[in-house]
C-alpha cells in the first residue's frame, strides 16, 4: 500500500510576522513542492520498524516500533480525527527519540522537523511499521514555507490511510481532498508547524494546503483572486535563519515595544487589506495594469520599511533592495526574514535578465515560480507521475 502526496510552498505578499501578532497578510501558493511518500509493509516484508527517509539529504532515520510504543503509549491514544497539541511530556519524548538518531551537527535544524514528523505520524496512525520518503524542490529555512509544506503533505499522506478521510483508490492521477478533509488535514499540520515555529500563525500551513491566493487573519482565510498575472522574481540569499527564532524575536520587541509595535502591525494590517483590494480591482476603466503594479510595488516597499522597524531584515536582503532599486524594481523580504529569500514584483514591462545577473554576481540565487496553484494533492498506487 502506497500513497504520495505533495504540499506547495508559497510566498507572503504582505503581512509576515504580524500576522502572528493578529494582523491581516495576503500569501499565495507558489508551483514548487514537498513530496512525501508512505508506504506499508506487506507482512513477508517482515518489517516492524517505522523509517523516515530525507533523500535530498541523504539520511535514514529508523526507530523498532516497539522503542517507539514503549515511549509514547503512554501520553494518549492515536486519534486521527482530532488534531491534538504536542504536550511539554511529550515534546521531550519526541527529543529522546529524535537524539537517539544522532544527526549530523551540520543538519542538527532537521530535529524539529523529525519530531514534528514522529508526532504526525503517531498520532494519526498509531504504531504501524512504514518506510516514509520526503523529497522537497523547496529550499529549506529559506522563507518559502518548507516547514509548512513538509507538515501539509505528511498529514495529507497519513490521513490518506486513515478512517477520517474517505478517497477514491481507484482514482488515476493527482487527487484533490473534499473540503472537510482539507479542514481536518490543515489543523494536524498546524499542529506540526507549532512544533517547528514554536508560535506559528497558521498562514503558512493554510496556504500549503487549499492553493490559490489567500487573505489570512487571526487563524481564519479568505481565498482572493489577482485580476493581473502578478509576476515575482524570487531571490534567494542563501544566508540560513530559523522561523523559530526571528519569531521570538519580534515578539520579544513587542514585550519591550508594546504601544510603537503595536501601530506598525496596525500599519501591516491597513497595508494588507489594500494590497488585497488593488489585486482584485478590475483592470479597465479605473486602472491600468501599470497603475496597479505601481501601487502593489509602493505598498511591498512600504511593508519591507515596516518589517525593517521589527527586525527581521538582514544585509543581504538590504543588497537585494539596493541592487532592484537601480532597475527601479521594488522589493520585500518574504517568510520570516534574517536572510533567506526576496521578492521582487516584476511588472509587465521589465527585461529581467540584467537585474538577474547583478543579482547572481552578488551569489545569490534567481528564479520565479508559478503563483497561486493548487494546494495539497495525493496521488495512489505506487510509481508517479
Ligand atoms: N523536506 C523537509 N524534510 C525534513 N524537515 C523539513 C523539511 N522541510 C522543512 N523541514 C523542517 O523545517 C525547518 C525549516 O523551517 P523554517 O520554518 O525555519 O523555514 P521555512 O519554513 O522554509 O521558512 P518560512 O517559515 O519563513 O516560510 C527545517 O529546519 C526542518 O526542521
Ligand atoms: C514569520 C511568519 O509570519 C511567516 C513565516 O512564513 C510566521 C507565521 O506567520 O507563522
Ligand atoms: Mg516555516
Amino acid at each position: 500500500m502506497e500513497v504520495k502526496a505533495r504540499a506547495p510552498g508559497k510566498i507572503i505578499l504582505s503581512g509576515e510576522h504580524a500576522v502572528v501578532h493578529g494582523s491581516t497578510a495576503v500569501a499565495a501558493s507558489i508551483d514548487l513542492y514537498t513530496y512525501v511518500t508512505l508506504r506499508f509493509p506487506t507482512p513477508s516484508d517482515d518489517d516492524d520498524t517505522l523509517k523516515l527517509q530525507l533523500k535530498d539529504m541523504a539520511l535514514e532515520f529508523l526507530w523498532p516500533i516497539s522503542r517507539i510504543k514503549d515511549a509514547l503509549s503512554g501520553l494518549g491514544c492515536p486519534d486521527s480525527s482530532t488534531p491534538t497539541s504536542c504536550s511539554i511530556e511529550a515534546t521531550k519524548t519526541l527529543a529522546a527519540l529524535v537524539e537517539e538518531q544522532n544527526i549530523p551537527e551540520a543538519k542538527i535544524g532537521l530535529a524539529s522537523g523529525v519530531s514534528a514528523f514522529l508526532w504526525l505520524y503517531t498520532s494519526i496512525q498509531g504504531y504501524k511499521p512504514a518506510t516514509v520518503v520526503v523529497t522537497s524542490e523547496l529550499p529549506l529555512g529559506s522563507g518559502l514555507g518548507s516547514s509548512a509544506a513538509f507538515c501539509v503533505a505528511l498529514s495529507a499522506a497519513l490521513l490518506a490511510f486513515s478512517d477520517s478521510v474517505k478517497i477514491d483508490l481507484n482514482h488515476q492521477g493527482w487527487l484533490l481532498f473534499a473540503e472537510d478533509e482539507l479542514d481536518l488535514l490543515n489543523k494536524w499540520a498546524f499542529e506540526g508547524e507549532k512544533i517547528i515555529h514554536g508560535r506559528p500563525s497558521g498562514i503558512d500551513n493554510t496556504v500549503s494546503t487549499y492553493g490559490n491566493m489567500i487573505k489570512f487573519r487571526s487563524g481564519s482565510l479568505t481565498r482572493i483572486k489577482s485580476n493581473l498575472p502578478l509576476k515575482m522574481l524570487i531571490t534567494n540569499t542563501k544566508v540560513g535563519r530559523n522561523t523559530k527564532a526571528l519569531v521570538a524575536s519580534v515578539s520579544e520587541r513587542t514585550l519591550r515595544h508594546p504601544d510603537a509595535m503595536n501601530f506598525v502591525f496596525s500599519a501591516v494590517d491597513s497595508i494588507s487589506e489594500e494590497l488585497s483590494s488593488i489585486i482584485q480591482s478590475p483592470v479597465g476603466d479605473d486602472l491600468s495594469v501599470t497603475q496597479i503594479e505601481e501601487k502593489v510595488e509602493e505598498l511591498m516597499e512600504m511593508n519591507q520599511g515596516l518589517l525593517q522597524c521589527m527586525g527581521v531584515s538582514h544585509a543581504s536582503i538590504e543588497t537585494v533592495l539596493r541592487t532592484t532599486l537601480k532597475y527601479k524594481l521594488a522589493s520585500k523580504l518574504t517568510g520570516a526574514g534574517g536572510g533567506g529569500c526576496v521578492l521582487t514584483l516584476l511588472p509587465n514591462r521589465t527585461i529581467v535578465d540584467k537585474v538577474t545577473s547583478e543579482l547572481e554576481s552578488s551569489g545569490f540565487q534567481c528564479f520565479t515560480a508559478g503563483i497561486g496553484g493548487n494546494g495539497v494533492e495525493i496521488y495512489l498506487g505506487g510509481g508517479s507521475s
